[in-house]
């Protein structure tokens, strides 16, 4: 009895109503320090700030192209002591896969240039116009083509916001032996992420991704975890899952059973709920060097370089 016990857990999202679940999988209607219809605006206004400043006071290459599409573009900004051997973090913004830009995604550009780690934020063809397997290669692309610009980093560390962890978490399932080069890879920072997709189906976020259940299953890291051997980090590539005190239930949910999966296939994985934030102030705090995930990041590169 006890084995069934996780797989039970995990489809327990099945016994909520239409209506609960999509508020469930509603961030901002989970907010307690603003009305949940200025969470969003307030949310895309610290970002842009956060990116003028970072283009006005860092060196930087904007727009960078990483593949021939027209979406395939990075900004990469750079600490002012320049070094051919520098840790590189690598953000995928959220938005559902559906909103967002590179453009007012630069939160953390600042605190973390100015530790000497350079800051490449990534672009990526939402819906409708991009589909999950389209982003998912798009972000693979994104990983080879820095490692091949800077072949002796210090290790790139990947972090996603919600949507962008769901598509950071792919990344531990990617093949890179079709692409020619492996992407040095050295932790992973999920934050406040979607790994099992299928509840998705059942809210107003599926309109533009028009997923069914196959593109669903096939895009979620939570399921195609345990039944894919062959990983592309080894057991010493930390993998951090984070979620905020104030994000849903089921948002809590996918990120604990994420991190039992990692934990699980054998994954240095761990999990922390940050408190006293909620889905959107767990980034727009990364402006501030003295926030606690701020110094979780920086602890994370630091420390295993
Ligand atoms: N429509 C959603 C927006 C949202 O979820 C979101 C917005 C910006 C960045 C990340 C988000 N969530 C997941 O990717 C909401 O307002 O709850």
């Amino acid at each position: 009895m006890a084995a069934s016990a996780p797989a039970a857990g995990r489809a327990s999202w099945k016994t909520l109503s239409a209506e609960e679940l999509e508020k469930q999988y509603s961030p901002s209607r989970w907010v307690i320090r603003m009305k949940a219809e200025d969470v969003v605006n307030t949310f895309v206004g610290t970002g842009s700030q956060a990116t003028r400043k970072a283009r006005a006071t860092r060196r930087s290459q904007l727009d960078v192209p990483y593949g021939d599409g027209e979406g395939e573009k990075m900004d990469i900004y750079f600490p002012d002591e320049d070094s051919k051997a520098s840790p590189l973090f690598l953000f995928i913004h959220g938005g559902y896969w559906q909103s967002g830009s590179k453009d007012d995604s630069a939160f953390m550009v600042n605190p973390l240039t100015a530790q000497g780690v350079v800051v490449a934020i990534v672009a990526y063809d939402i819906a409708p116009r991009g589909t999950l397997d389209l982003m998912r290669d798009q972000v693979a692309r994104s990983l080879v083509f820095l490692q091949r610009r800077y072949p002796s980093n210090k290790g790139i560390y990947l972090c996603g916001h919600s949507a962008g962890a769901h598509l950071a978490a792919m990344m531990l399932l990617a093949s890179w032996t079709k692409h020619g080069v492996t992407p040095n890879l050295q932790g992973f920072l999920l934050v406040s992420g979607i790994y099992d997709l299928e509840p998705l189906m059942h809210t107003s976020q599926n309109a533009p991704l028009h997923m069914a259940l196959e593109d669903a299953q096939r895009n979620s890291p939570q399921r195609c975890l345990e039944v894919t051997p062959a990983r592309p980090v080894g057991p010493a590539c930390p993998v951090l899952v984070v979620v905020g005190q104030y994000d849903s239930p089921e948002f809590h949910r996918q990120s604990r059973e994420f991190y039992e999966t990692l934990h699980r296939v054998g994954l240095k994985a761990s999990f922390q709920e940050l408190p006293g934030v909620d889905h959107f102030d767990i980034i727009e705090n990364l402006t501030r060097e003295d926030d606690i995930l701020t110094q979780i990041i920086l602890k994370t590169i630091f420390l295993s370089l």
